[in-house]
């Protein structure tokens, strides 16, 4: 059915640009800030979306697009948001604000039903930022919108985007719509797809499982902290953290701690030297982390990594310099009140 008028208003304040703390745009993960598009954008735009390889799978693109097209689009994205009835964003990478693609679900014509669409560009696709940014956008529909479900058509041969629909959850609903290709001058059989509230509900609850870690940030004479390269073949390999690791069924998390130590460094540790500091709490794609970070200023033995990682001793002021997992930034600033005068 139609969205009402009320529900209408109603979103239309949420997704309003101003809030602070409140405002539910723009999106933010682990690697991508998803954000309105401005007019601005238009000239970095028309590249990314007229490419083929994206053209002939989004339904709505035109091939070849022009800028005026682009720009009648970011208009349309601005219309939508203010009248309450749909949410479209470019998806930029958060390290550079290079914009990678882009996401809209629209809710008018079927509310409380939404329609999704995504595209990344060609030399940006197979890094899992489509799956980031479809979560998001889930997250947000399912979250603060209120949507009941979520559906998306998609080419039969399109096995990428599958991929990325089975990865948030989403399962064939058996609808088979013959839908235009604008790219293509033609009609097409699309395949719909569908995600309940009630399956989005069961993938959130499973990738939101807890999981302790415990860390230590251990500090020599000069004030240096160590920091440790994941190695390669682990999750996250060449990003620098505190050394330490899961807590085991039945362990402390000092006793974890100890451990973890002296397998990965060779050192012997008391836990009554581990004074905790901070922790960090952090939504992984299919875990929640929960990790205590410790300051260690004496043990006994020579730091010897034992899994071959390579370490650093780091200056409190030095720190960012270390690209780290995506949970460790926030626990900078509470080493550097400690270390720096
Ligand atoms: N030790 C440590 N782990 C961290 C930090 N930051 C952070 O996100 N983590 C995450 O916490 C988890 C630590 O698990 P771990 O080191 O025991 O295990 P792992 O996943 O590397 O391998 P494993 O499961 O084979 O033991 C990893 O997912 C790791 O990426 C950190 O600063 N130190």
């Amino acid at each position: 059915m139609p969205i009402t008028e009320a529900d209408g208003r109603r979103l239309a304040d949420l997704l309003a640009p101003e809030g602070g703390c409140e405002a539910v745009l723009p999106l933010v993960t682990d690697r991508l800030v998803l954000r309105p598009p401005e007019p601005a954008d238009a000239p970095a735009l028309v590249p990314l979306a007229g490419a083929w390889e994206v053209a002939r799978s989004a339904a709505s693109i035109p091939h070849p697009l022009d800028e005026a097209a682009v720009r009648r689009w970011i208009a349309e994205a601005a219309t939508h948001r203010t009248a309450g009835g749909g949410v479209v964003l470019v998806v930029t990478d958060r390290a550079d604000g290079a914009i990678l693609g882009a996401i809209d679900l629209i809710w008018t014509a079927r509310w409380p039903v939404g329609d999704v669409g995504c595209w990344i560009a060609p030399d940006r696709q197979g890094q899992g930022y489509a799956t980031e940014a479809l979560r998001a956008m889930l997250d947000l529909g399912f979250g603060a919108v209120g949507l009941q479900a979520i559906q998306t058509d998609v080419l039969p041969d399109n096995a990428p985007s599958r991929r990325v629909l089975d990865r948030c959850a989403f399962t064939p609903d058996g609808r088979r719509a013959s839908l235009r290709v604008l790219a293509l001058d033609d009609d097409r059989e699309h395949l719909g797809y569908a995600l309940t509230r009630a399956a989005w509900e069961a993938d959130r609850a499973a990738r939101s499982r807890l999981v302790l870690v415990v860390a230590a940030a251990l500090i020599d004479v000069d004030g240096r902290v160590l920091l440790t390269r994941r190695p390669e073949g682990k999750a996250m390999a060449g990003l620098w953290e505190f050394p330490g690791g899961k807590v085991n069924d039945g362990e402390t998390p000092e006793h974890a701690l100890v451990r973890e130590l002296h397998e990965e460094l060779g050192i012997d540790v008391r836990g009554s030297c581990l004074a905790p500091l901070t922790f960090a709490s952090h939504a992984y794609a299919d875990f929640h982390l929960l990790m205590p970070l410790f300051v260690l200023r004496s043990w006994r033995g020579r730091i010897a990594p034992r899994e071959g990682q390579q370490t650093a001793w780091v200056r409190a002021a030095r720190l960012r310099d270390y690209p780290m997992p995506p949970a460790d930034p926030p626990l900078i600033p509470a080493l550097q009140d400690l270390l720096l005068i």
